[in-house]
């Protein structure tokens, strides 16, 4: 798949700056308000009353700050972190190597928490309930099983598909967060503070420009304000003005919505090929030579957000919300 300026994944560059833009505490984690005040009072009260705190689960869209926040918890908290992730644990011995370092209180962050294989997710079951760790020692009749038991710590798992994970495992974590789409105002004060921190001066209108183009992810604005912090630099005085700032985005190829020429591309194709549908996904990928499962992971998330595209028994149908971004009638069925 071809590189995307407005792709929520982490590039090379995000994952080597992301550290140090990541806020540590969570009154400078900007929005999500409901989790943020949630998570606020269950901290406090764990801390009153000396106790870990319960179990929680982060969920979303790639981007959204999950990690992060995974961070700022162990920070208020006033613990270490260890972090590792799904697919890196491969046995329960993996897992059990891990779980019997941690200290009292420790934060554990396994981020993609659904790709835990079956074998590992039923050590970690009792791991969390009752902290404790059922190993066997020993083949064939010989074998036993000897209860570990652990220091209490904290579980947090992050994942971007909450669907995928099993209903047992769902089920252990006391505190479910699910993190949404950043508002422009949002992302506007995230673009503003990452830029406070590269030391460069931003006009409030440009802050609210990448903002707008940044798909409610604070990973784009980020990734999106670095580039044009590149042409305010050689083009300008260094300054990100307005002006600049759209000169600039119309430059990257990222609309005023954000879509890039690849979201173009599978929009126009469907209203000229197939007069905007309903259209089935695998027809799409054919058409415009891409993989199903790209389509539906990495172009319609924000399409369907938009409300650009919608999801019918029938197939994709484009809305007349997208017709008019691009200046068109939508097709009259009638
Ligand atoms: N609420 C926020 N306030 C300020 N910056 C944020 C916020 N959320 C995310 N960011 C910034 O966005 C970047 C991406 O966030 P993060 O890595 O936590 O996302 P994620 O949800 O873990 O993504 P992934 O699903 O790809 O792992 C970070 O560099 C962080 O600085
Ligand atoms: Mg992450």
């Amino acid at each position: 798949m071809e590189e995307r300026l407005i792709s929520s994944a982490a590039d090379y560059d995000d994952a080597s700056l992301e550290y140090s833009l990541r806020p540590k505490q969570l009154r400078e984690y900007v929005g999500q308000q409901k989790v943020k005040e949630n998570l606020t009072v269950f901290i406090e009260a764990a801390k009153m009353r000396g106790e870990t705190l319960d179990h929680v689960l982060l969920y979303g869209p790639p981007g959204l700050g999950k990690t992060t926040l995974a961070a700022i918890i162990a920070n208020e908290m006033g613990v270490q972190l260890r972090t590792t992730a799904g697919p890196a644990i491969e046995r329960p011995g993996d897992l059990a190597a891990i779980l019997t370092t941690l200290e009292p209180g420790d934060v554990l962050f396994i981020d993609e928490i659904h790709r835990l294989p079956r074998a590992v997710e039923e050590v970690l079951y009792p791991a969390m309930e009752d902290f404790c760790l059922d190993i066997v020692i020993g083949k064939g009749p010989a074998a036993r099983s000897v209860r570990l038991d652990l220091p209490p710590f904290t579980l947090v798992g992050a994942t971007t598909r909450s669907g995928a994970l099993s209903a047992p495992l769902r089920d252990r974590f006391g505190v479910l967060s699910r993190l949404e789409y950043y508002t422009p105002e949002e992302l506007a004060h995230i673009v503003k503070r990452t830029a406070h921190i590269f030391a460069v001066q931003i006009e409030e209108e440009a802050a609210f420009e990448i903002a707008r183009r940044s798909r409610g992810t604070p990973r784009i604005a980020n990734r999106l304000l670095r580039r044009v912090r590149d042409f305010a630099q050689v083009r300008g005085d260094g300054t990100i003005t307005f002006l600049l700032a759209n000169e600039a985005l119309e430059q990257l190829q990222v609309d005023r919505l954000g879509l890039d020429h690849l979201d173009h591309k599978l929009l126009k194709s469907m209203m000229e090929k197939f007069r905007g549908g309903p259209v089935g996904l695998e027809t799409i990928a054919a058409t415009i030579g891409e993989e199903a499962q790209t389509i539906e992971d990495v172009y319609e998330p924000y399409l369907l957000q938009i409300g650009f595209l919608q999801r019918t028994p029938r197939g994709r149908i484009v809305t007349p919300l997208a017709y008019h971004h691009f200046g068109m009638e939508a097709f009259d069925f009638s």
